[in-house]
């Protein structure tokens, strides 16, 4: 397909392809959807910012994860709904159970959770799998980019409540926030390792130059 100012260059998962847009490598995604965060939309593209996402940076740093169109998926920290837009696009026949506890980002996610079928959005806090377990199913996929000091510690505990056998994991880490003293690669180290505890580590890799002192770690159960 060929349009004025966007190229594709390989698909990634349903509907989500590497692009270049004004000669700029970038991510999009098929929408039937506007724009949601000042991201461009040219035809049925959606540019999905890998500035503005950490998955969308992950895959343009190459790392794959095959998001399919019936996956039923869990994600831990929405925000406003930058990232979730996206997935949603992927999720054909599927949906996506998304967690905020903040209000304030919630009030803009809660517009785009209204002009979508596929997203069930949920004001509570991820460290309580407890109090969504009457709403929430089992998944395919659990996503978490909350910033936490016990973010692995809720990762585990939503996993053991919602995550199905042989399912996906990835959890976007950033060093400051378990620890702020420590040098990011060394607790990056700590962090994989108390996973691999309970996981399969699939693969590990920072987000630079999109988002500095972050990692991506994907693994299965
Ligand atoms: C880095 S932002 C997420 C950005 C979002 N994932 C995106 O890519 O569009 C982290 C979000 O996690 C939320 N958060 C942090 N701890 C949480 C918790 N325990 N339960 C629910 N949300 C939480 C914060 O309020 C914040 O909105």
């Amino acid at each position: 397909m060929s349009l004025k100012g966007i190229k594709i260059i390989e698909k990634i998962a349903n509907k989500t392809y590497l692009a270049e847009i004004n000669g700029k490598e970038t991510i999009v995604t098929e929408s039937r959807n506007p724009p949601h965060y000042g991201e461009k939309k040219i035809g049925k593209y959606r540019e999905w910012i890998p500035y503005r996402s950490k998955l969308s940076a992950m895959f343009m740093k190459g790392h794959r994860i095959d998001i399919k169109p019936e996956w039923k998926v869990l994600y831990l920290g929405a925000a406003s709904g930058t990232t979730v837009s996206h997935i949603s696009d992927i999720l054909d026949y599927g949906y996506i159970y998304a967690i905020e506890y903040s209000a304030k980002p919630f009030k803009k996610f809660l517009e785009l959770a209204i002009e979508r079928q596929n997203i069930i959005p949920i004001l509570d806090d991820a460290g309580k799998p407890e109090n969504y377990s009457g709403i929430v199913e089992k998944v395919d996929f659990i996503y978490q980019d909350i910033a936490q000091k016990n973010q692995i510690e809720i990762f585990t505990a939503n996993v053991d409540f919602f995550l199905k056998d042989g399912g996906h994991g990835l959890i976007m880490v950033k060093a400051r926030s378990i620890d702020s003293t420590a040098e990011p690669e060394s607790v990056f180290e700590r962090v994989i390792d108390e996973l691999k505890e309970k996981f399969r580590i699939v693969k590990s890799g920072g987000l630079e130059p999109y988002h500095k002192d972050h990692i991506f770690i994907h693994l299965k159960v």
